[in-house]
C-alpha cells in the first residue's frame, strides 16, 4: 500500500471471539504512528456514520475491524466516496474477507498493510439496502430474523438454530423476473450472491465472480431432510451446483414477489420483511485493499 494512504480503523468492540486480543495495541505495533487513527463503534449502525465521516476527512483507507455486520456497515458508508475498504476480520463468518483472500487472524491481516494493492469490486442492493457478499429470502432470511433476536452469536449457535428451525420453516411460492424471463416457483431459498460464500466457507454460489458485473442467483425450490444433507455437503465442498437440488442464474437485476411477507437478510443481517424484492448490482463500485499477488 502506498505510504501516503492514511487509514481509519473502525473497531466493533462487540464483535467476534478475539475480544481478548488488544486490537489497538496490535495496530500500533504493526503500523507507523502517523499512518492511522482508531475509533470504536458505540452502537449498531455507528460504523456507517464513522466510515462516511472518515472518507470526508480524507482517509484513503477505512478498515472495518469486526465481523460481516461491521464490514457491511463500513462498506456502505464508503459507497460513492474516494476511500477504500480494508477488512480486519474479527467475526465468525467473514464471508467477504474469505472471498478476497484476506488473512483471518488479526496480526496477519494487519501485515497485509505492508504488502497489498487496491482493487475494485461490484456491490449490490436488495430493496435499496447495500450488500457486498450475499442477500436473500426464504430459509436463510427466516434464520437471520430469528438469529437477530438471539443473545448468543457465533457459528455454533447459528448451526444449532438451523437444525432446530429446519422442520418448522414453511417454504412459499415466488414469482421471479430476471433476464426478460418470468416464472413462478416453489421457493425454499432464493439467494443473491455477489461473493461466492455466505461466510464460514459455506459456498452458496461457488462460481460467483465479484468483479463480473453480475449477480449469481441460487434457487432451491424445496428441500427434504435427505436433500438438505446433500446441499449442506455441496455448500462445504463448493459442489452445490452439482448436487441436483439447486439452480443458478446470472443476471444484472432480479425482481421477485411472494404472496406473504418474507423475512430477508443482507450479508447475514436481518433487514426486515417484504413481499417484493428488487436486487441490483453496481459494477466495480467499491475499492478494497487486498493481498498483493
Ligand atoms: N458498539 C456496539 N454495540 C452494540 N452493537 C454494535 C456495536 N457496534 C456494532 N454493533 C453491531 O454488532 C452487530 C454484530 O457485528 P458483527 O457482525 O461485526 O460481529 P459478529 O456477529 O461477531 O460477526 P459475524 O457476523 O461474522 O459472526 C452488528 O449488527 C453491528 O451493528
Amino acid at each position: 500500500m502506498p505510504h501516503f494512504a492514511k487509514t481509519l480503523f473502525i473497531i466493533n468492540p462487540k464483535s467476534g471471539r478475539q475480544n481478548k486480543l488488544n486490537i489497538q495495541d496490535l495496530i500500533r505495533k504493526h503500523l507507523p504512528e502517523d499512518s492511522f487513527d482508531i475509533v470504536e463503534t458505540e452502537f449498531a449502525g455507528h460504523a456507517t456514520e464513522l466510515a462516511r465521516q472518515g472518507a470526508k476527512d480524507g482517509f484513503r483507507v477505512v478498515a472495518a475491524v469486526g465481523g460481516d455486520g461491521t464490514v457491511n456497515e463500513v462498506a456502505r458508508g464508503l459507497l460513492g466516496t474516494r476511500a477504500a475498504l480494508a477488512i480486519i476480520p474479527k467475526g465468525s463468518g467473514n464471508g467477504l474477507a474469505r472471498h478476497l483472500n484476506i488473512p483471518l487472524e488479526v496480526p496477519a491481516a494487519l501485515d497485509l498493510f505492508h504488502n497489498s494493492t487496491f482493487s475494485r469490486i461490484d456491490t449490490c442492493t436488495i430493496n435499496g439496502h447495500p450488500f457486498f457478499c450475499t442477500a436473500g429470502f426464504g430459509f436463510d432470511g427466516y434464520i437471520s430474523s430469528i438469529f437477530a433476536r438471539n443473545a448468543r452469536r457465533g457459528l455454533r449457535s447459528y448451526v444449532e438454530l438451523i437444525l432446530k428451525e429446519f422442520t418448522k420453516f414453511k417454504p412459499g411460492k415466488a414469482t421471479v423476473q430476471l433476464n426478460h424471463e418470468n416464472f413462478e416457483t416453489d421457493c425454499f431459498v432464493l439467494t443473491f450472491a455477489n461473493a461466492s460464500q455466505y461466510g464460514n466457507n459455506a459456498y452458496i454460489a461457488p462460481m460467483a465472480d465479484i468483479r463480473d458485473g453480475l449477480l449469481d442467483v441460487c434457487l432451491i425450490r424445496e428441500l427434504s431432510l435427505q436433500k438438505a444433507m446433500a446441499v449442506s455437503y455441496g455448500l462445504l465442498t463448493k459442489k452445490i451446483a452439482t448436487s441436483g437440488h439447486a439452480e443458478f442464474f446470472k443476471t444484472q437485476e432480479i425482481t421477485a414477489q411472494t404472496k406473504e411477507q418474507m423475512p430477508f437478510h443482507a450479508d447475514g443481517e436481518y433487514v426486515g420483511e417484504a413481499c417484493e424484492f428488487h436486487v441490483q448490482i453496481k459494477p466495480l463500485s467499491l475499492e478494497v485493499l487486498i493481498p498483493a499477488s
